[in-house]
């Protein structure tokens, strides 16, 4: 242990050298003026940064006991986050909370316990006469409790018998244990033994940002139990285990070590692993630890955390294990530079200190982000005639300087990029969100990337109704860089938005009765904390109150229509009770009527037409009854319930039934039929093998979409079509042309035995996109088609959602098949002819996608015109376009954006140079659905009905088969492949 003695408290004064310690005698008027100076210097005082913290630790989140228990846990848990994403290592880390009792501390320690002698010495004595009065007062107490309980009356709980004093203080062993990046061996103590040094100051996001956290910890041992803190840490292939034992000089601020050795590594470990021995209060503490612990799993799904608390008594032990949802980690956020209208003078000051750039243009391209070269030549043109692109940059003189950070805070530059930004993810923040709360309804938002005074952020919001150990009203939950935020909830920009600028009655929200949830998680390179214990965000930054707020609205407007819908379903429902319960009197009223008609004798001239007459001989005979009437409008009301329904799964965009493989686990089944029920209130979810026979034997499920993994889907489909089911299948229409050749041939050969051919349909939207259709038509202005372009620079990489079903990435052809039978399906389309050779080459660039993620192809159609089809799964700057040029024109499609909608721009140049442009918003698969739809409807009405081409699954099958092609002759160096004929 520690013997220097220092301590937070008796380290605060050092005193400034006086005239009086100068042994000097104070004389006449100037002595005592000089005395008056020497008087007021011994007022002046330093402190170090770890002296001002311990006086203050308030500030840092180690208010008392029970905070700081939490906030010590709660430190190394997010630097063992960080530690492990910095090298991007999927999370590991074991937090282990060990009660020590007080004769166990102080034999630890090497003190001998003492029994009382004097107890009237202490806080706790009670004399003879107290003991009774509490005594009595107790009795008096239970008495009324058992007459309460007796009334059927609400029980208060008994208060906690309060010694005067503060008791006897709980201490712990907080021990957190990663599979991190470590630490340097040489590094170890500045790092845990120095107030406000980390690694973690560069402009990236990252939890930590002061270098402050560990070392409180460190610094309320000390205070609380004067035990040093014990690191173990290995880096990546380092053959030893670096030990340090160490504690704080906090008069100094500087690492005091106890032990600094090289151990053996014989496991080849990597991580660290930080012991610290400080007091607590877990009584009071446990339900936050708990709680930041569930909450961490919830925006972290990635991390597999193993919490344990341990204690002498067995039964208040606990283990908890947050498993692991998704092993796919949001991007590493990228080091950026700094924002021009971000920086104060201070740090213009340091960024020319430390440049390496010589002149003035090059500082200002080079160390600032979007400042091009034109645009630094502007910008020093508008400094004024003493400024020069060539001066030297550290020749500046401070007026210069303060003319630069007044033109950056004036101009208009660029916002930052988000890239230097890890959000969480909608999909992981949805998931999360069904995860813990189990909700009825739930929508989730995400902001593109914003900016507050030259800071990029991004807002991501969720709002769930109903659930799981949900309170009436709302039920707030705040992320800061994917910290939650326990503390203070009251002033937090997110609170305060939630509770006073959102009119939840305007969202058929009922903001004291409905089970709100709202979920806000910002990451920024800066989040704008009050306060140095990162508990909450203040609400006085515009730009961040009012992305909260539009990202809160968005999913109100979300859930505003689900509420609408549900409503509108449970209209249905009601409709179709109350109709049904008219039915027998109706039936018994046509009856009625029909019988005295009957009954009537036969007018002389026919009043009838022929049906008519042949309907009341039928009563007359009784081969019509009113049983047959009842019937009659039984089914009625069924197939108009039927079609209503199916019309509200189209119009939603919704699949007609939904279920899952058997081998998928129970927990993902359930999170499923959460999320269908999300969109449609009243489906029914089956699953596994049971759930898939019950569909296959409901006669009054028609149609089945099958969405699933692109591995399983063509087996699946065919056992529905055996099932008499007709089918719409998600695309890729098969993994390669020879399963979809023998799909075919199996569905070919089913023995009619139905009233109809089952249809099989592929939804493939591009097909029925109005661009493509529209298109299609300009095509026949263009001349014999001379040239054909594709281009596909798409922005598939691991933060897109599709990135997250291993399935995908499991894909023989990876993404160029997953998504490239779309652009093939868009290019068949256009130009109407079929794909016959093709030569390609293809490229494996970005490891973390499968491989070949680049392929370039040049390809011929039957009609003799050759193109070529370039696809980059994952590109810097999105951008999708075919164009075919042809004798007389040009018809182009691009992606793109109008008036805020998504879309193609289609752009149709003429023989007079004449160029017409349009644009068309994506249908989505509301097309296709309408088309299946309606062909199901047809097809049980009609036999011989014939369904949209477009949807065929053989169209499917022959865009595989092209990239299949593609990818064979990239795989043969470019040589000439036939495409398959299906
Ligand atoms: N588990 C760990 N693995 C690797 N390095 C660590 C670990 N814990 C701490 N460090 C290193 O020690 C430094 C100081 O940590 P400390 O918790 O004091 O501050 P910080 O995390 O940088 O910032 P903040 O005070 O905002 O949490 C970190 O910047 C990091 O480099």
């Amino acid at each position: 242990m520690d013997a220097s003695g220092d301590s937070a408290a008796g380290a605060t004064k050092r005193k400034a050298p006086s005239a009086a310690a100068a042994g000097s005698k104070p004389k006449g008027k100037a002595t005592s003026k000089a005395s008056a100076t020497a008087k007021e210097s011994s007022l002046l005082k330093q402190k170090s940064p770890a002296e001002f913290f311990a006086e203050n630790k308030n500030i840092a989140g180690f208010d008392n006991p029970g905070k700081s228990l939490y906030t010590t846990m709660r430190e190394l848990v997010e630097n063992a986050l960080d530690s492990a994403e910095s090298i991007s290592v999927i999370p590991d880390i074991e937090i282990t909370l060990e009660e020590i009792t007080k004769n166990k501390f102080n034999t630890m320690i090497g003190l001998v316990d003492r029994d009382r002698i004097d107890e009237e010495l202490y806080d706790d004595f009670e004399s003879t006469k107290a003991r009774e009065k509490r005594l009595a007062k107790e009795a008096r107490f239970q008495e009324t409790q058992a007459k309460n309980a007796a009334l059927g009356k609400k029980v208060k709980e008994a208060p906690a018998a309060r010694g005067k004093g503060r008791g006897d203080a709980a201490f712990f062993r907080v021990t957190c244990k990663d599979n991190g990046r470590g630490m340097p061996h040489d590094d170890i103590p500045n790092m845990l033994g120095r107030v406000l040094s980390g690694t973690k100051y560069g402009l990236r996001q990252t939890r930590g940002k002061f270098g402050l956290g560990a070392k409180m910890a460190l610094i309320w041992s000390k205070m609380s139990t004067g035990l040093p803190i014990e690191i173990k840490s290995s880096m990546k292939g380092q053959k030893f285990i670096s030990f340090c034992r160490l504690d704080i000089d906090i008069h100094k601020n500087v690492p005091h070590v106890h032990l600094h050795e090289k151990r053996e590594n014989k496991d080849h470990w990597h991580g660290a692993e930080i012991q610290v021995i400080i007091e607590g209060n877990w009584t009071t503490h446990r339900s936050k630890i708990l709680h930041y612990m569930r909450q961490m799993a919830v925006i972290t799904p990635y991390a597999q955390f193993l919490f344990r608390f341990l204690s002498d008594s067995a039964d208040k032990n606990l283990t908890i294990q947050f498993a692991r949802r998704t092993d796919v980690m949001p991007p590493i956020p990228l080091q950026t530079k700094h924002h021009p209208s971000a920086v104060d003078l201070l740090l213009i000051k340091r960024l020319i200190t430390e440049t390496t750039k010589q002149n003035l243009l090059q500082f200002l391209q080079h160390e600032f982000v979007n400042i091009s070269k034109s645009h630094a030549e502007r910008l020093i043109g508008e400094m004024g005639p003493d400024f020069s692109a060539k001066m030297t940059v550290k020749s500046l003189t401070s007026q210069q300087l303060v003319r630069i950070h007044q033109l950056f805070r004036q101009a208009k530059f660029d916002d930052p990029s988000g890239n230097c930004l890890s959000p969480a993810g909608e999909y992981n923040l949805r998931l999360g969100i069904i995860k813990e709360l189990h909700p009825d309804l739930v929508a989730t938002h995400a902001s593109s990337p914003q900016v507050f005074e030259g800071h990029p952020f991004i807002v991501e919001a969720g709002i769930s109704i109903g659930g799981k150990d949900v309170k009436h009203g709302l039920n707030i939950f705040r992320y800061a860089n994917r910290i939650p935020l326990l503390f203070e909830q009251g002033a937090d920009v997110i609170t305060r938005t939630a509770l006073k600028r959102i009119n939840w009655s305007s969202y058929k929200i009922n903001q004291q009765q409905d089970k709100i949830g709202v979920f806000v998680s910002i990451v920024s390179t800066k989040i704008p904390f009050k306060g140095t214990g990162k508990e909450y965000i203040g609400d006085d930054i515009t730009e961040i109150s009012s992305a909260v707020q539009s990202a809160l609205k968005q999913c109100c407007l979300q859930l505003k229509s689900k509420i609408v819908k549900k409503l509108q379903a449970r209209e249905r429902q009601d409709r179709k009770r109350n109709l049904n319960r008219y039915i027998p009197d109706v039936a018994r009223a046509i009856m009625d009527t029909l019988g005295e008609i009957a009954d009537e004798s036969p007018p002389k001239r026919p009043r009838y037409d022929k049906e008519d007459e042949e309907l009341l001989e039928k009563v007359n005979s009784q081969e019509v009854t009113e049983m047959t009437f009842r019937d009659c409008l039984t089914q009625h009301v069924e197939q108009v319930d039927y079609e209503m329904a199916l019309e509200y799964a189209m119009q939603s965009g919704e699949a007609l039934e939904c279920f899952h493989k058997g081998e998928i686990p129970l927990e993902s089944a359930a999170a499923a039929a959460e999320l269908a029920r999300d969109f449609a209130p009243e489906i029914e979810c089956r699953w596994g093998d049971a759930g898939l026979e019950e569909i296959m034997a409901d006669r009054s499920i028609a149609g089945v979409a099958v969405v699933l993994a692109g591995q399983v889907q063509v087996e699946l489909s065919l056992k529905m079509l055996k099932a008499g089911k007709h089918v719409i299948q998600e695309k890729p229409a098969s993994e390669s042309t020879t399963e979809a050749e023998t799909a075919l041939s199996v569905y070919n050969s089913f023995p009619s035995q139905f009233p109809y051919k089952p249809i099989w349909a592929l939804a493939e939207n591009y097909r029925f996109e109005p661009a493509f259709v529209e298109s299609r038509k300009l095509m026949n202005d263009i001349g014999d088609m001379m040239n054909i372009q594709v281009i596909i620079e798409g922005s598939m990489n691991s933060s897109n959602p599709y990135f997250n079903s291993s399935w995908r990435r499991n894909f023989v052809g990876g993404f160029i098949l997953d998504m490239g039978v779309h652009f093939i399906a868009g290019l068949r389309m256009l130009v109407g002819s079929e794909i016959a050779t093709v030569s390609s080459i293809s490229r494996h660039v970005d490891k973390a996608l499968p491989p070949p993620d680049n392929i370039c192809s040049l390809f011929q159609l039957e009609n003799g015109c050759a193109g070529v089809f370039v696809f980059a799964v994952n590109s810097r700057s999105p951008k999708i376009l075919w164009r075919v040029d042809g004798t007389k024109g040009t018809v182009q499609i691009e992606r793109g954006i109008d008036s805020g909608k998504h879309g193609y721009q289609v752009l149709f140049s003429s023989e007079n140079a004449q160029c017409q442009k349009t644009f068309y918003p994506f249908c989505g698969v509301n097309e296709e659905l309408k088309a299946f739809v309606h062909d199901i409807l047809q097809a049980n009405k009609d036999g011989g009905h014939k369904a949209e081409p477009r949807s065929s699954y053989v169209e499917g099958a022959r865009d595989v088969a092209v990239l299949e092609a593609m990818l064979e002759s990239s795989a043969k160096q470019g040589a000439l492949v036939q495409v398959k004929k299906l």
